[in-house]
């Protein structure tokens, strides 16, 4: 018989099921209130957070109370099938895991969702023999099945009758959507390139005095990602990069951002500065709640050439109303003057970052005396096993799964040599860059991130 460090007794395994029963029965009873009221409410949505509930199909997120039960109920279903499944087996299934990656990639990048869709509505039937997709997309039948029917155990498709596949919910969410898709493409391409090389970072880590920052700067012999992003070469990448940045927006409930934040409490004489904001995702998801305010967008050159290209009809006429302006800064280097007393936000900016490039960035915000600081970013809650500790706490109140926030933690480490920070990381980070944490505001349908908001110390 194998020995194990730390069995669990077995009244230790009862009181834990039933205090995940317990959670589970409250949480579901919330969730089935809430979709009752709306079943009797019919199609009418009469609030912001509703119409976007229902257009980004998320049942539960109108309301953030409801939506903190939601996430409350996968954190503890999670808890529970850990317990109920042979220990071994979670081991060998994590082992396997990037099985499902490729089987993703190959349905992603064959839009296979979206063939099911057309070829559904056609036939008016709810699922699509696996030769047709094989036909239309060109693929192995066989193997196609196999990678088709590996999804569907992770809900992602559905196998209605043998060798015939029907979208589920979660699958829908790739129909017609080159955004998502590309955000997709970016986690699993630029992924890919870096992953190989993973090992040896961490073990020069611990070995070399000067290790390499990345992993993905021993693929590009040393080149930083954004430099690498940025060279003529890879263009398609650029681009699939700043759609990916718009995809990411539905990933992250940003939607949702100017009802979770209290943005109409900022006053309107005051700028809000996007650092390194892309395309512009971020005013194009608050001007609408928020009319009276003006944004500046700030990155790289050939990022605001983008913006200022591609803008739509709506970004250009904001851009002419001088409600949004894309503006080059390398954000270490000093804001103009103009930007004094400015609101600044940095979304999905800290996490490239490691400790040192982060406070160089801060303490040039801290320069300008900033009115307010916005980090909108993830926050990694560590799982931890003491009930009490302010983790615990802090997990119940933001109750999101870590999964995306620790796998993007991992994303940041092998891409920039950045990281996704724990609440204690980023006091701390805040403090030596000059400013005071002064709440969080989870963001509902998020994947881990918050609106960290800060003043100057
Ligand atoms: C992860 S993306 C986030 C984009 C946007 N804030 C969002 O959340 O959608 C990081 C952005 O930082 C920009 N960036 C990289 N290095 C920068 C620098 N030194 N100064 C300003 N922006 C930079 C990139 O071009 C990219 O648009």
């Amino acid at each position: 018989m194998e020995t194990y460090a730390e069995p669990l007794s077995k009244a230790t395994t009862l009181a834990t099921l039933s205090e995940l029963l317990h959670s589970i029965e409250k949480s579901s009873s919330v969730l089935r209130e809430s979709l009752q009221n709306q079943v009797a409410a019919g199609t009418n949505d009469s609030t912001y957070s509703e119409s976007t509930a229902t257009a980004l199909n998320l049942r539960f997120h109108a309301d953030p109370h409801v939506a903190l039960h939601a996430s409350k109920l996968r954190l503890a279903c999670d808890r529970l099938a850990h317990l109920a499944t042979p220990p071994r087996h979670l081991v060998f299934e994590a082992a396997g895991s990037f099985y499902l990656t490729t089987a993703l990639d190959i349905i992603v990048k064959s839009d296979i969702a979206t063939i099911i869709e057309n070829f559904s509505n056609k036939a008016g039937s709810a699922g699509v023999p696996v030769d047709f997709l094989a036909q239309e997309s060109k693929l192995d039948a066989d193997l196609l099945t196999r990678l088709m029917r590996h999804l569907a155990v992770a809900g992602i498709f559905e196998e209605v009758t043998l060798n015939t596949f029907a979208n589920t919910t979660p699958s829908s969410t790739l129909i017609n959507n080159p955004e998502f898709r590309a955000h997709l493409d970016l986690v699993m391409h630029e992924g890919r390139a870096a992953i190989p090389f993973f090992p040896e970072l961490v073990s020069k880590r611990f070995s070399e005095p000067v290790p390499p920052p990345s992993a993905f700067s021993l693929y590009s012999d040393g080149q930083p990602f954004y430099d690498w992003l940025h060279s003529p070469a890879q263009a398609d990448r650029l681009s699939n990069f700043n759609i990916a940045m718009r995809g990411m927006a539905h990933t992250e409930g940003l939607a949702f951002l100017s009802d979770d934040y209290p943005f109409h409490r900022l006053p309107t004489d005051r700028l809000i500065v996007d650092i390194g904001g892309g395309i512009g995702t971020l005013p194009t998801n608050l001007l609408p709640a928020l009319p009276n305010h003006r944004f500046v967008v700030q990155d790289l050159a050939p990022v605001v050439s983008q913006a200022r290209e591609g803008a739509s009809s709506v970004m250009k006429r904001w851009m002419d109303q001088g409600k949004v302006r894309f503006s080059f800064q390398d954000c270490f280097t000093p804001q103009p003057p103009e930007f004094r007393g400015a609101v600044f936000i940095l979304k999905n900016m800290i996490h490239n970052y490691p400790d040192p490039k982060a406070l160089e960035i801060l303490r040039n915000l801290r320069n300008t005396n900033p009115h307010r600081l916005l980090v909108i970013d993830r926050l990694v809650i560590p799982q931890l096993k003491v009930t009490d500790s302010k983790a615990r706490v802090l997990l119940a109140s933001v109750a999101c799964s870590q999964r995306a926030a620790t796998f993007y933690d991992l994303v940041m480490a092998s891409l920039h040599g950045g990281k996704n920070r724990t609440l204690e990381d980023w006091r701390k980070l805040l403090a030596q860059g000059g400013f005071h944490l002064e709440k969080i505001y989870p963001l509902r349908a998020s994947t881990g991130q918050a609106v960290i908001e800060a003043t100057c110390n």
